[in-house]
């Protein structure tokens, strides 16, 4: 397993039909770094976030996601197409199969990597806590039988979820808002509530898709902080979308900067806001769109 990066993406390349999203995307992310993905509108930046969690099927490349103790390949596990050589091997026939009928997006949050979206997607009608405990149903005990007899591992399990649950609350300053329905708060603060609910699935990297859209600057400020307490206290990288310029140079270690489905550039905000390729891109952007490097 890589100890030095925790996301290794190469080649990736995304069609829909005639259209090339991503042509040969290729770039690392350091374990307990903060990076962020930019670009004018139309990239490939959501794109990207979408083949790396398993909601898209890439047309080709590789992601390694080397976390929990291991290296998952994210394309391997959403379940890919038969090849000859898996015929005479009985072991990668099974392994193909496996993945083909099980595969999906689940397996690679398992393998330790979490998203925010960026158009909200709470259970509106729940309240904050039972978004929480939703998220965690993957790691918790749902056996019917235990849950019928609500045998003690059983009730460890329901202890812990909500345990889990108020932690993250209370790390997004929610708690006070436990019972009132997600579909009720502010907008902010179900952004907040979005970060709390992928952080209860105990992600080592986590994705978020424009954070701070949306966010007053108060609010950017308090997001902005929250992030750092993920990396710094919680040892979880993050990887981000943004397009608020003034976020991005601020919290990032690394910046990796995509344009019509390409990297054009790499580096340290620094590097990026000198980069003549990064300001073109930029000055070329579609009109309307508020943009200071
Ligand atoms: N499901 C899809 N079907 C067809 N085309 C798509 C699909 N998803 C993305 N695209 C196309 O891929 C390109 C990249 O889109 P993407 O949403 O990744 O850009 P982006 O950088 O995230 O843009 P924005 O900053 O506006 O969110 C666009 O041309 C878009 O129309």
């Amino acid at each position: 397993m890589s100890q030095e990066n925790i996301l290794t993406v190469e080649n990736l390349v995304m069609h829909f039909g005639g259209i090339k999203a991503l042509n040969d995307v290729t770039f690392n992310i350091k374990r307990g770094s903060v990076s962020a993905l930019i670009g004018p509108n139309g990239a490939g930046k959501t794109t990207v976030f979408n083949c790396l969690t398993g909601f898209y099927k890439a047309t080709g490349g590789h992601i390694m996601l080397s976390a929990n103790s291991k290296d998952t390949s994210v394309i391997k596990v959403l379940g890919e197409p038969f090849k000859v050589t898996d015929f005479i091997s009985p072991v990668a026939f099974y392994q193909r199969l496996k993945y083909k009928m099980f595969g999906g997006s689940h397996l690679v949050n398992r393998a330790g990597l979490s998203r925010t979206f960026q158009n909200i997607r709470l259970f509106k009608e729940m309240s904050v806590v039972e978004n929480l405990l939703v998220a965690q149903h993957m790691r918790a005990n749902r056996n019917l039988l235990a849950g019928i007899f609500n045998t003690s591992s059983y009730k460890r399990s329901e202890d812990e979820a909500l345990e889990r649950a108020f932690y993250w609350l209370g790390v997004v300053d929610l708690t006070e808002f436990a019972n009132r329905l997600a579909g009720e708060l502010s907008y902010g603060q179900q952004r907040r509530l979005e970060i709390a609910r992928a952080m209860c699935t105990n992600p080592e990297i986590i994705c978020l898709d424009e954070p701070a859209a949306g966010l007053n600057p108060s609010e950017t400020e308090a997001l902005t902080k929250m992030i750092r307490v993920l990396r710094d206290q919680h040892n979880t990288t993050v990887l981000l979308i943004e397009h608020d310029m003034g976020m991005v140079m601020d919290i990032s270690d690394y910046i990796v900067v995509l344009d019509h489905g390409e990297v054009i550039a790499k580096g340290n905000p620094d590097d990026i806001k000198n980069n003549p390729k990064v300001i073109a891109a930029y000055l070329g952007a579609e009109e309307g769109e508020e943009v200071t490097l």
